[in-house]
């Protein structure tokens, strides 16, 4: 029998432990603290580069949505200041050229509205009652409009409409009547006949003016010229629009009388225009469209009128994102994926080698996965502000100054600052395929310790072109924290290596991009701290697809989540929301001209393979990649008699992440499937 003492001994060392493993416990991430990361958005810097106005965004746990105010940043003090407050959605700030005043769109009624604030005296009016959602709010240079874009809806009685029904009869809803080429866009639903128009709202409030109508969707981003009497915009007004969807141009429409002048007329997309401060010249993105999966978005200018077209970087093999004038118009600011980072840079307009990178810290807005997505804003005086990205944080605001980074906010550190996060570390390797070098990043779980061997995941993006990066990632954080080794990257085909890397999946997906993957499984195995009988493959969209891909090829892995994935190509591209874009640019051929060429690329041909445990998760509103690919696959695989799931999510687009708590039964279901095939993995 225990004494007194030993006993009470036990006690203590047990209560310790306890204490011990709940302190440990709590110090790991869990999936509910998704509801309390926050990060900022829409950055608008002030003139004089002093306060930097942002949407800080928060999870709210009551009406699981992402929310967000419209709060100011000191850029000296680092003070912060709420410009708006409440249970709603402030968003989209643009500073009036004077700096008085700021216009935004709030849901704070209800539908989206214009507001303003008035910055000192922080009096708000309601500017308007629309019926749609407004949105890229513009101020004209002389403060007197704001030009913003909306969708005007064209109702059109049903071709059908059945008589006889007896006064409080009860019918079945009517049937619903299609006949456009996009009938529903993922995240929109099924959509109403209409188009995206722009219209001008004085800045005093009262009935905004549409300023075009016609069946073009002329909504768009858009740029004053300097008179305060011209708008430029870019728009697909060809005649069959629907199928070249790339066939955007940009145009000049003057306000007075309304008329629409065509600026440009290649071949590819123009977009983004940009008025320089001087009102001599416009800015703008586009590139020949060479029908291929990829092309970089090259930065042009051409003068006021339209003459003298001329590309500015032509020298550098990236895609640009973002851009914004200097006030001397004699640059241009320029944003950029380049190895998975951000990059801001600042670009003459003299000669196309003459660029400067400023900041490579861009970043932090995607913080379901870690995939690329930053913004900036630059000031008159050529202020910068960022959102900024580490590893360990969704997105922070900062400053550029002198090519130095500051960071102004710290969104996070109340919810992240005493958790043990994962460390991310970067890798490059030679693939297997080819000895083409290889970008990735390794998740080490909380306390890591490198003598001991771990579970691997290896987690794919989407896109497929696409980049993930050393970015904060809610998921990637997740599925490290109760142990596991994450192994994320960038195969070929990703973006932000360059056009040639991106076209190495052209026509040609999956190929070698699948043996890039399993080479960076290699990779970690070789390192000697992953339990090779314990490896785990997941991915979404894309990613998605090759993991369906690989579990064809490979039995290596002891289970697979295949989230929102294409299965079939063929069925894919014929009930995708964007499928004009996907059978032209994807494939070479229309379906029923190629059905070996479809069939070839399809995960579903070598369903036959698989042996592998495979969980299925998509959302039962995903319009991209619609359920059907997801059902085609579950109901293959247990023909096949393999070890199946599938995981439904009511109501979910393809954006899964969009409500909170869908991300994280998104984790859970992933982490709860991986560990019941690696206790499988235990007890063999
Ligand atoms: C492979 S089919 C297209 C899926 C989609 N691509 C574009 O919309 C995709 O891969 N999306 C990624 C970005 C994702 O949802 O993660």
């Amino acid at each position: 029998m225990m004494n007194a003492s030993v006993s009470r001994f036990f006690g203590v060392i047990f209560g310790l432990c306890c204490l011990i493993s709940i302190s440990v416990h709590s110090n790991t991430l869990k999936s509910l603290d998704i509801f309390d990361i926050e990060y900022a958005s829409d950055l608008v810097i002030s003139s004089d580069g002093d306060t930097v106005y942002f949407v800080r965004h928060y999870m709210d746990i009551q009406s699981d949505r992402k929310l967000g105010n419209i709060w100011s940043v000191n850029t000296k003090t680092k003070q912060m200041l709420p410009v708006t407050t409440g249970d709603h959605l402030d968003y989209a700030p643009a500073l009036s050229p004077s700096g008085d005043r700021l216009a935004y769109i709030s849901t704070r009624t209800g539908k989206p509205q214009i507001f303003v604030t008035w910055l000192s005296s922080g009096k708000t009016a309601k500017l308007t009652n629309l019926s749609s959602a407004p949105s890229n709010l513009v101020w004209s240079p002389n403060g007197n409009s704001i030009a913003f874009s909306m969708f005007v809806s064209e109702s059109k009685p049903a071709p059908v409409s059945l008589s006889g029904k007896p006064k409080d009869a009860k019918w079945a809803d009517a049937p619903i009547y299609i006949d456009d080429v996009y009938y529903r866009r993922d995240g929109g639903g099924y959509t109403e006949k209409g188009s995206t128009e722009l219209f001008l709202l004085s800045s005093q409030g009262g009935t905004p003016r549409q300023l075009t109508q016609d069946e073009f969707n002329n909504g768009g981003a858009v740029s004053w010229g300097k008179d305060s009497k011209t708008l430029y915009f870019s728009a697909n007004r060809g005649e069959n629009r629907e199928f070249t969807p790339l066939g955007r141009d940009i145009f000049k429409l003057t306000i007075d009388d309304g008329v629409i002048t065509q600026l440009t007329d290649r071949v590819g997309p123009d977009s983004n225009p940009k008025v320089s401060p001087n009102g001599k010249y416009i800015a703008y993105l586009g590139f020949d469209d060479k029908r291929a999966n990829y092309h970089n978005n090259l930065l042009h200018i051409m003068d006021i009128d339209g003459n003298n077209k001329r590309i500015l970087s032509a020298d550098l093999d990236r895609s640009i994102d973002a851009i914004e004038w200097s006030d001397d118009a004699k640059n241009l600011y320029i944003q950029y994926d380049d190895f998975g980072h951000t990059l801001l840079a600042k670009q003459s307009i003299s000669g196309s080698n003459k660029r400067s990178v400023l900041s490579k810290q861009l970043g932090g807005q995607s913080y379901g996965r870690p995939y690329t997505s930053a913004e900036f804003s630059v000031s008159a005086k050529g202020n910068l502000a960022i959102t900024y990205s580490d590893p360990s944080r969704p997105a922070d605001v900062a400053v550029v100054t002198n090519q130095k980074t500051t960071i102004l906010t710290q969104l996070n550190e109340d919810a992240l600052a005493h958790k043990t996060l994962a460390k991310i570390e970067e890798i490059r390797f030679p693939s297997s395929a080819d000895g083409k070098e290889i970008q990735g990043w390794i998740a080490y779980p909380p306390n890591f310790d490198k003598t001991k061997r771990y579970p691997l995941i290896l987690e794919i993006h989407g896109g497929p072109v696409t980049a993930y990066g050393p970015h904060f990632s809610m998921e990637i954080q997740l599925l490290a924290a109760p142990g596991n080794v994450v192994v994320y990257i960038n195969p070929r085909g990703s973006s932000s290596y360059g056009q040639a890397f991106a076209r190495e999946i052209d026509k040609n997906y999956p190929s070698k991009d699948h043996d890039d993957l399993m080479t960076a499984v290699d990779v970690l195995i070789e390192k000697g701290f992953i339990d090779p009988n314990k490896l785990f493959i997941t991915g979404g969209s894309g990613g998605g697809v090759l993991t369906a891909w690989a579990i064809g090829q490979t039995d290596r892995f002891a289970a697979a989540v295949v989230a929102k994935p294409v299965i079939n190509w063929f069925s894919f591209v014929l009930t995708a929301d964007s499928y004009p874009f996907f059978y032209q640019y994807w494939f070479d051929k229309k379906p029923w001209e190629d059905i070996d060429g479809y069939m070839k690329f399809s995960p579903i041909s070598y369903v036959g393979n698989v042996t592998t445990p495979t969980l299925l998760l998509t959302g039962e509103a995903d319009y991209r990649t619609p359920i059907s690919e997801t059902e085609q696959y579950y109901q293959a695989l247990k023909i096949q008699g393999v070890e199946t799931a599938m995981v439904r999510i009511p109501d979910a687009s393809h954006g899964i992440y969009r409500k909170p708590s869908n991300l994280m039964a998104k984790v859970e279901y992933i982490l709860w499937w991986f560990e019941q095939h690696s206790q499988q993995q235990d007890v063999k």
